[in-house]
């Protein structure tokens, strides 16, 4: 297929504002694409590369370079030429890349050099997309979404399963199951201002401690053990404790679902920020766990022995799972079969789990199933501060001791248009390396520096702590956040996951202030 025909349906789909007219874009070019290069088509229209980010920067995307006449380029072209340039690396590597790119541009005609630009500096990755193409994959294939988006969670891949479908129909679909060693998307949790709150909405329930660490999906088959961060990433290498204990449970076929976190001598969590560190560090890990041994906390099971629990009840599977995994590596949690008669020790186990360090509670309809990839009502979290995931709109060069860093942020939340809303700045809470791995990161976004603000792609999301909301006429939602200070750094988040204005100004969302929640 040719890449002008993709990068015309994408335009067209951006200038479309009817979903269902998106859909209908993007499932006629799915229809038309052959069988071996429908992965590499959604993959593109998802706005993503299959090589992942290549790292290029304005200097080497922005150059001018004179467009081909016509039209030439197919999608396989396009991916070998970037495999290429994925694989160009260490001295020198600079100026080969600029001229495989000026190649590869050289090649396209203005239309194409547009779609290129974004694609490669990632500016058409949107998450909105990705439920759009699902939509219209499913239309093309003649299957339902419902079925194609539960394979798709299974699988972790739409490019996958999507090219799968469009070839064999709906019996692909039936092939997909879940597999040990395919990673799950995670199902993931709403919020809820109180215990109180959370009981009354969930009825049976269990009240789990919340932990701050790192999430791993950790997979067994036999002696062979991988984890999965979030974001479906394996970092197996870098967590040979969780391996290890994984070698030691009851049974030799499993998938776990659980937090990494790291315990202090006297037995309190360690800060976030630390296991972060720890896990995000490729560089030798053994004096990395001889320094800040890490400990997994399992808190659900998909599958065990030849079977996948997905659809069993959390009552049932937390069974499973307290038959598999030794008590020392499950979260704690307590059981609510009855919230009116055990209100009183909801709240006890909440007050108990904050004064043991850990973030706040989570709580768990009892009778609701694994709804993987979902951020559904039958997980509700309760934290004590109330926090937003908010999106980096741009950083002002910092002062004093600041200087030659991206300290002061402005955040912004996702508006109805499909904007942003800035909402206030910060540079609270940005410890030294937070700074200079948030400047690392936002010069790789930046598109514009007047030598105080940079502006970047709303790519970066950070997780803000907020006293409450202020009225201020000076911001475009009418409100800014009131003692905002930055936790820390998601990038396991796209901007897509980021709170909304409505979030925020709704009753579940900002006003509040940390009193309110207890
Ligand atoms: N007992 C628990 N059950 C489920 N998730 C837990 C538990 N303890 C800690 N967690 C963590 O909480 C996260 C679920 O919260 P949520 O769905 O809001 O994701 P998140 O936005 O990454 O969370 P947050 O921003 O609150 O840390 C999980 O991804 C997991 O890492």
């Amino acid at each position: 297929m040719l890449l002008a025909d993709v990068a015309r349906v994408s335009r067209e789909v951006a200038g479309a504002s009817a979903r269902s007219r998106k859909t209908a874009l993007l499932a006629e070019l799915f229809a038309a694409t052959p069988p071996e290069e429908a992965a590499l088509v959604i993959t593109y229209l998802a706005g993503r590369l299959p090589q992942g980010r290549p790292g290029l920067g304005w200097s080497t995307l922005g150059r001018h370079v004179e467009p081909a006449d016509r039209p030439s380029l197919g999608v396989a072209d396009v991916d070998a030429a970037i495999t290429g340039l994925a694989l160009l690396s260490g001295p020198g590597s600079r100026d080969a890349r600029q001229q495989a790119v000026a190649r590869l541009l050289a090649a396209a005609t203005e239309p194409e050099q547009r779609f290129l630009r974004s694609l490669l500096s990632g500016e058409v990755r949107q998450g909105a997309l990705d439920a759009v193409a699902l939509d219209a994959v499913a239309a093309a294939a003649g299957v339902p979404a419902a079925e194609l988006r539960r394979a798709v969670m299974l699988d972790g891949s739409l490019p996958r399963v999507g090219a799968a479908v469009l070839t064999a129909g709906a019996a692909a679909l039936r092939e997909v199951a879940l597999q040990v060693g395919r990673p799950v998307q995670p199902m993931l949790a709403a919020t809820a201002g109180s215990v109180a709150e959370a009981l009354s909405a969930l009825g049976p329930c269990a009240v789990e401690e919340k932990l701050d660490g790192i999430r791993v999906q950790v997979h067994r088959d036999g002696e062979s053990v991988q984890v999965y961060t979030r974001s479906l990433d394996e970092i197996t290498g870098r967590l040979p404790e969780v391996v290890e204990a994984a070698r030691r449970f009851a049974g030799d076929r499993f998938i776990l679902d659980g937090e990494v976190i790291g315990l202090g001598p006297d037995g309190r969590p360690l800060p976030f920020q630390e296991v972060a560190g720890r896990v995000g560090s490729r560089l030798d890990v053994e004096t990395a766990r001889r320094t800040l041994p890490v400990t997994p906390c399992f808190f659900d099971v998909l599958a065990a022995g030849g079977d996948v629990l997905l659809d069993l009840p959390v009552r049932e599977r937390y069974a499973v799972l307290a038959a598999l995994v030794p008590e020392r590596f499950r979260v704690r949690r307590l059981a609510v079969e009855d919230p009116q008669a055990q209100a009183g020790a909801a709240e006890e186990f909440w007050s108990e789990t904050l004064r043991r360090g850990h973030e706040g509670v989570m709580a768990k309809a009892l009778g609701s199933a694994y709804a993987a990839g979902r951020r559904g009502r039958n997980w509700l979290k309760v934290k004590p501060v109330h926090t937003l995931d908010l999106v980096v709109l741009a950083a002002e060069w910092g002062h004093g001791r600041r200087t030659g860093l991206l300290s002061n942020l402005h955040l912004g939340a996702r508006a109805a248009d499909g904007g942003y809303a800035m909402l206030g700045k910060t540079f609270k809470g940005l410890t030294d390396e937070m700074l200079r791995w948030q400047t690392g990161r936002l010069r790789e976004l930046a598109v514009a520096d007047d030598g105080h603000t940079v502006h970047v792609r709303p790519e970066l999301v950070v997780e803000i702590a907020y006293d409450g909301l202020q009225r201020s006429p000076r911001y475009p939602a009418g409100v800014a956040l009131r003692f905002a200070r930055v936790l820390r750094h998601r990038p396991d988040k796209s901007a897509g996951e980021a709170d909304t204005v409505e979030t925020v100004l709704g009753p579940a969302g900002g006003g509040r202030t940390p009193g309110d929640d207890a």
